[in-house]
């Protein structure tokens, strides 16, 4: 019987009746904030991707004297694809992260006239939708501020239902309509949600079809600030691909999927959601928000000092258990993330073995004897599809056990092999994976996925070798403290890469501190633990097997001990934070 939750809430105190779900509710809400005697302008500004059609039909009740478009005052699509061209590049996957603010996609002179024909309303309510609404805010207007997942917006690229903002190619490579979101839209969508979000009387859930859940400005924040003051989890989501096992679907008791799972995301704020409840409202909003909007009391001042207002750290399951091998890959040196695609820091990696079946390996480095240019040369045939490549003759190949913990600095060519359930404890850039080869196989939509080998060249590590990679890399795992009924020990990662990780053995009760730095937990082993404050700042905090959660920098002290359910037994939790 699989424990891990799979919907984690997260109850906010103090605003139960500041919530209100469906388009009735909502409307009635809205409408107290009408006075008919004089022009009410209610602007909703809407993350890309929101059904804005659903939204204004669904307010319909508002009676609405006129409905104005923001969008219809954007510039048209070539003029759009003329300003992004040079950071969307042809590539499929990567592009470079674009500086864009959202007045730069609108024209003016069309704004002036929205604008004109809003202030021509004497009286009634007039209702203003889009990315870029708020272009027409003023200051008595009523601010709804309409918020979409990242993973919901992914599925809604899939399906085909959406395209990219103003560029209809629906029916275009999900590839390049995540890499058009990834380096332009979503990074405009939110610079213009951070200076926005604060002054919003309210907040619009529209992650699901003609179901919104809106909760006042003040009281999201209010979520905000609590979330950022104890641990919590984030909202997992699964996604099947090549490669991918069926642990994931056991263990956490998944719905069979025509495809098996490969991967599980539950620690990655920019990509996964949060839950927060108010009295029975659950309102779904990107767990991004908070590092935006709580960035000290979440990462701590250190962290933030490095990294600004950004989750540095990554935890997701890649899971081969009865799967194939990943692609054998490599990812970028900083210096070439930066150059070539604008990222900050680089994809450090790490894979801890949270399962792993008699005989999983992990390729790791190369042999001492690989030849530089005969390795390319054979990845080069390979790619035109002459041969098969020799992965075994160039890369190491180590056995991976349960708990092994293998750091993987960028630069270093890697990938798990089959049977292997890996936890990655990464930083969290992932989407910079320079495939060299994919084992003659082609993706789920029966492409062959994009190898990049040009970019790996220039990246690989020949020096991290067999010798380099076993004293670097494999078994360095080293026991730091012990207390009563538990240890300490340091697994990773390498010094190379920020991220330090330590992992507690225990049968009693743990004392942690955040020593004013986020942290990034997961129960590698035991059924159910408690997270809790010894001076009573936040409630018992319960998780389980597998679960990864995230203790904001704020807490402060803490201690994990097994509940009752697991009383007597030996448990593990592997923590990870910036060094
Ligand atoms: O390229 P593959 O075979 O899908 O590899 C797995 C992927 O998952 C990641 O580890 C990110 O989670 C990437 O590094 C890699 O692209």
């Amino acid at each position: 019987m699989p424990f891990y939750e799979k919907e984690p809430v997260i109850r906010i105190e103090g605003c139960d009746d500041r919530a209100w779900a469906g388009y009735e509710a909502i409307s009635e809400q809205l409408g107290k904030r009408i006075d008919p005697n004089k022009r009410n302008v209610i602007v909703l500004e809407c993350y890309p991707g929101v059904r804005i059609e659903e939204v204004i039909r669904g307010l319909q009740a508002l009676r609405p004297a006129l409905v104005v478009q923001s969008e219809e005052a954007a510039l048209d699509r070539d003029a759009l694809n003329g300003l992004l061209g040079r950071y969307l590049t042809d590539d499929r996957v990567f592009g470079y992260m674009a500086p864009f603010a959202i007045d730069e996609w609108y024209d003016p002179a069309k704004l002036k006239e929205l604008a004109a024909r809003i202030r021509g309303v004497e009286r009634g309510v007039v209702l203003v939708a889009g990315f870029g609404a708020s272009l027409l805010l003023e200051e008595d207007d009523v601010l709804v501020y309409a918020d979409l997942a990242r993973w919901e917006i992914q599925l809604r690229y899939r399906s085909k239902e959406l395209g990219n903002w103003r560029a209809g190619n629906e029916d275009e490579d999900i590839l390049r309509k995540y890499k058009r979101g990834f380096f332009v839209e979503w990074r405009t969508a939110d610079r213009l949600k951070r200076s926005l979000l604060e002054r919003a009387d309210y907040y619009l859930d529209t992650n699901r079809r003609n179901d919104p859940r809106m909760v006042t400005g003040k009281a999201l924040l209010s979520g905000i600030r609590q979330t950022a003051a104890r641990p919590f989890r984030l909202v997992p989501y699964f996604d099947p691909g090549v490669w991918g096992g069926h642990w994931l679907e056991e263990k956490i008791g998944l719905e069979p999927r025509e495809h098996p799972y490969a991967w599980g995301f539950d620690g990655v704020p920019e990509e996964n959601s949060l839950y927060f409840l108010y009295g029975d409202v659950r309102v779904e909003l990107p767990a991004i928000n908070v590092v935006f909007f709580q960035p000290e009391a979440l990462l701590g001042e250190r962290v933030y000092a490095r990294f600004g207002a950004e989750f540095p750290i990554r935890f997701d399951f890649l899971d081969t258990i009865g799967g194939q091998n990943l692609s054998l890959q490599v990812h970028p040196l900083t210096d070439y993330i930066q150059e070539k695609f604008g990222m900050k820091y680089t994809q450090d990696e790490s894979y801890y073995m949270l399962d792993a079946k008699e005989g999983a390996v992990v390729y790791l480095g190369l042999k001492e004897e690989a030849d530089p240019e005969a390795m390319i040369a054979d990845l080069e045939r390979a790619q035109r599809g002459e041969v098969s490549f020799p992965a075994d003759q160039y890369v190491n190949v180590f056995p991976a056990r349960k708990h092994d913990h293998f750091p993987i600095p960028a630069g270093t060519v890697h990938c798990s092999g089959t049977d292997a359930m890996v936890l990655e404890i990464s930083a969290t850039p992932y989407i910079f994976t320079f495939k060299l080869w994919d084992w003659d196989r082609l993706g789920l939509d029966g492409k062959p996925r994009p190898v990049h080998l040009e970019h790996g060249k220039r990246n690989i590590r020949w020096e991290r070798r067999t010798g380099w990679t076993e004293k670097n890399l494999v078994g360095r795992v080293e026991k730091v403290a012990e207390g009563e009924g538990w240890t300490e020990e340091r697994t990773g990662l390498h010094e190379l890469e920020f991220i330090e990780t330590r992992r507690h053995w225990f049968e009693g009760r743990v004392p942690h501190h955040t020593n004013g730095g986020v942290q990034v937990l997961n129960l590698v082993e035991g059924d159910e633990a408690v997270v809790e404050s010894p001076s009573g700042a936040f409630k018992p905090f319960t998780i389980r097997y597998a679960e990864t959660f995230i203790v904001p920098a704020s807490v402060g002290e803490y201690t994990i001990r097994p509940t009752e359910r697991s009383a007597g037994r030996r448990l593990a939790t592997i923590k990870a934070y910036v060094r």
